[in-house]
């Protein structure tokens, strides 16, 4: 039977893109911290970081594909600004990260 609270021997990989890294890295942060309180080993925690939420989809596969990892967090903070260009950040990290996850 699964559980939520017993890590033992979990391994995890965070994907966190550094575009508007002053919120991502305190999300960061917030999930270290998360991991620590479940007695998540700072070995069993890889850290991947990539320029943008648009290529989160890329390194969440990856690490996925490697069976290398019980699960992998994604950290994008993405932005509306004046151009369409939110929707297609956002649209496109959504489902590169549901793909990955679905190919893992
Ligand atoms: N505008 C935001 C971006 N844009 C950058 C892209 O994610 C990508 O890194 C670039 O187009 C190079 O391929 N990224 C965010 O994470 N958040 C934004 O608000
Ligand atoms: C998601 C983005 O690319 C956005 O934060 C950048 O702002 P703009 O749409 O004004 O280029």
């Amino acid at each position: 039977m699964g559980s939520l609270t017993n890590t033992e021997g979990l391994r995890f990989a965070v994907v966190v893109a550094r575009f508007n890294e002053i919120v991502t890295n305190l999300l960061l942060q917030g999930a270290l911290e998360a991991f620590e309180r479940y007695s998540v080993k700072a070995e069993n925690i890889t850290v991947v970081s990539v320029p943008g939420s648009f290529e989160i989809p890329v390194a969440a596969q990856k690490l996925g594909k490697s069976g290398k990892y019980d699960a992998i967090l994604c950290i994008g903070a993405v932005i509306r600004g004046d151009t369409t260009h939110y929707d297609a950040v956002a649209n496109s990290a959504a489902s590169g990260v549901l793909n990955a996850g679905l190919s893992a």
